[in-house]
């Protein structure tokens, strides 16, 4: 039995002799590479965090002392080291989340995936312990240097740094985000870095002395001259002593002996104090190291041996806006790119290619994009300001009384709308429908296809006097879903409904158009006529949409994002300040939080199979029908149901 088996928690960790541990940081490399190329995972940074891993679990007494991941995304080895090592369905439902979960283990503290968080969750931590007099557990806060460049971030420190409890922060500083991480954080970091050069040439200089015989005297004077001469001139500690925080490192993060030794001095410390521990993505794997866009920070399946990915046909979503965007810029001089640390998985590495002055990757820092943004707008440029759509949430507050109220013409372009999959809750996108309907002006676009992304982000970048937003799910882009005619704004993409008239409207929203078109099929089985529609622009629900609605007796919304504040939602309501009798059905995703899994899984257990929406849309129209007989027979005279759908120019 190897050792990394041997481990069933932070006990046998810390039973193992010093000698032992490099030995078991190459089996959990190991373990990683095999196990995460065969389910696709975060490989690069679990890869960088070997070492350090081992030393929190032997430093620090997990669950009493309280360590958080912040992102989460690189708690794959803390997961090895407390019990849990079948990653045989990682991110898969049932099988290990990507992320710390406390269902799975107590070792867990924070589930959130949102970067930059880690620090205020230790400092409420601390708080607690000294409150309740726990004055023997410390909180420890494993933090990458592209979260630290969240805003987050530096208010948590500011707090800590104020205080005097113990609260460990350990910078795990690989340079990168995705990318090399950038900003005067990364500057800042990379001048502390220089310090491990600082500290082998004092070491030299120690060296030297003691063999050219120098007498005591004399040798002290002189290294403490060249020691203060290289401090000030490679490790100015400055930026976090002076916010008051003791500072520790650099560290060589793949050093065993290291890294425990600089994790024990500060717990020593027994108050604040910052562990800059430095490490590299992808560690120890080559074809990681030799990979320059992101040193594998999140891989799909991928062959072992070359670390090869599987091939996939077809454009995705992402591609589509790439390719799109690059072309706008060609013409449109004033449109500007906006990424927080994450240009390629964005879509924006064209365009930066294309215009490299064009395109600010602004950090992990999605508030400054959205406010930065307004002041670009303000000052003349059209930003285009691309996320992941779970990401925008943070960034509310900026959206809404930054650039809306100063009706900035600012574009949103919303990636991983929708249920994401594998990333689980906190990165499904399927709270920005609702947050969108919320701000005055705003309008939002979800286009269905290629041709409808090209087009909505066309006429997004178009409008200068009111934030816009476009977005689209991940993964491939369907194939073309052609219109057959117009209702007001919408696109009609089937149904009889210029002939005696259809029984039920079907509205449906972006990505999830295939499946809507799926439930129209076996609605129509079942002799019930219906049109389906596209809106297209769902945000705000316009006034052509809600006409159309109301000449049909039936209406069914189908969305991926939340209930709350969605499409269905909106039509209803406008519906009801109508008085009008139609009845709407939403097939949106519920309220809370969903689980991890594999997408189109996760959309059918929300209730969106379209076998599923067919059976309760027909179920609907059939209990309607009833009703309208019944009350028929009461009233002894003709139904007053409303009048069928008018006829529809043709396109
Ligand atoms: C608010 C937010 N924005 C963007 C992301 C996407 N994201 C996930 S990990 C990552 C890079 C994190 O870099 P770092 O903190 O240095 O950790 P490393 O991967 O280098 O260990 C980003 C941008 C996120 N999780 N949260
Ligand atoms: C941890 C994080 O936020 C990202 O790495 C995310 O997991 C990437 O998601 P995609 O794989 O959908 O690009
Ligand atoms: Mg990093």
């Amino acid at each position: 039995m190897g050792l990394l088996e041997s481990i069933q928690g932070p006990s046998d960790l810390k039973a193992l002799a010093p000698e032992q541990l490099p030995e078991l940081a190459g089996e959990v490399r190991d373990f990683l590479v095999a196990a995460v190329s065969r389910t696709g995972g975060h490989l690069g940074p679990n890869l960088g965090v070997v070492e350090l891993t081992i030393g929190l679990h032997r430093v620090f007494d997990s669950p009493r002392d309280r360590i958080v991941f912040d992102t989460g995304h690189q708690s794959y080895v803390h997961k090895l080291l407390t019990g849990r090592q079948d990653f045989s369905r990682l991110r898969e439902a049932g099988g290990l989340s990507g992320y710390p979960s406390r269902a799975e283990s107590e070792h867990d503290v924070v589930e959130n995936s949102h970067a930059s968080t880690s620090l205020s969750w230790a400092d409420g931590l601390a708080k607690a312990f000294a409150l309740r007099s726990e004055r023997d557990r410390t909180a420890v806060a494993v933090i990458g240097d592209g979260a630290l460049t969240g805003g987050m971030a530096w208010e948590a420190l500011n707090n800590i740094a104020a205080s005097d409890r113990p609260v460990i922060v350990v910078v795990n500083d690989n340079e990168r985000s995705y990318a090399p991480t950038i900003g005067g954080m990364a500057s800042h970091l990379a001048t502390l870095r220089t310090t491990r050069e600082y500290e082998r040439l004092l070491d030299w200089g120690k060296q030297s002395l003691r063999k050219g015989g120098a007498p005591g005297r004399l040798a002290y004077e002189t290294l403490h001259g060249v020691k203060k001469g290289l401090k000030d001139i490679v490790a100015p500690q400055g930026l976090f002593e002076d916010l008051g925080l003791k500072y520790v490192g650099p560290v060589d993060g793949h050093d065993t002996e290291a890294v425990e030794h600089a994790l024990r001095r500060a717990k020593s410390y027994g108050g604040p104090v910052i562990v800059h521990v430095i490490t590299q993505k992808g560690r120890g794997y080559q074809p990681a190291l030799a990979d320059d866009a992101d040193h594998f920070h999140a891989v799909g399946v991928i062959d072992p041996e070359t670390g090869e990915a599987q091939a996939s046909s077809g454009a995705s979503w992402t591609s589509v806006f790439s390719r799109e965007i690059t072309e706008i810029a060609t013409t449109r001089r004033d449109v500007v790119g906006v990424t927080a640390a994450m240009q390629i998985p964005v879509g924006l590495q064209e365009f930066a290619d294309a215009f490299p002055d064009r395109v600010f990757d602004v950090g992990i820092a999605e508030q400054h994009a959205a406010t930065s943004a307004a002041g670009m707008a303000a000052g003349g440029l059209h930003p285009v300001v691309a996320v992941y759509a779970t990401f925008l949430n943070r960034a509310f507050d900026q959206v809404l009384l930054d650039v809306a109220l100063h009706r900035a013409g600012v574009t949103f372009v919303l990636d991983r709308a929708g249920v994401t999959g594998p990333d689980g809750p906190s990165h499904h996108g399927m709270w920005d429908l609702g947050l969108c309907r919320l701000v005055p002006g705003l309008r939002l676009a979800a286009p269905r296809d290629a041709e409808t992304l090209r087009e909505e982000l066309r006429e997004a970048v178009a409008v200068e006097d009111a934030p816009t937003v476009v977005r689209f799910g991940k993964g491939k882009v369907p194939a073309a879903i052609p219109a057959i005619a117009r209702a007001g704004h919408a696109d009609v993409l089937e149904g009889e409904a210029w002939s005696a008239g259809d029984d039920v409207l079907l509205v449906a929203v972006g990505a999830l158009v295939p499946r809507a078109l799926e439930v129209a099929r076996r609605v129509r089985e079942h002799g019930v006529g219906v049109t389906v529609v596209d809106p297209r622009w769902v945000v705000p629900v316009d006034d052509a949409l809600v006409d159309l609605a109301g000449r049909h007796s039936h209406v069914a919304v189908l969305e991926d994002g939340g209930e709350v504040g969605g499409v269905g939602w909106a039509l209803a309501a406008a519906l009801r300040s109508r008085r009008d009798a139609t009845t709407v059905q939403v097939f949106a995703l519920p309220q809370r939080f969903l689980d991890f899994g594999e997408r189109e899984t996760l959309l059918d257990e929300a209730g969106l199979a379209p076998q599923d929406v067919a059976r309760r849309v027909v179920e609907a129209v059939a209990q309607q029908a009833r009703s309208s007989a019944s009350s028929a027979t009461a009233e002894e005279s003709p139904t007053t149901s409303t009048p069928r759908s008018a006829a529809f120019p043709s396109r």
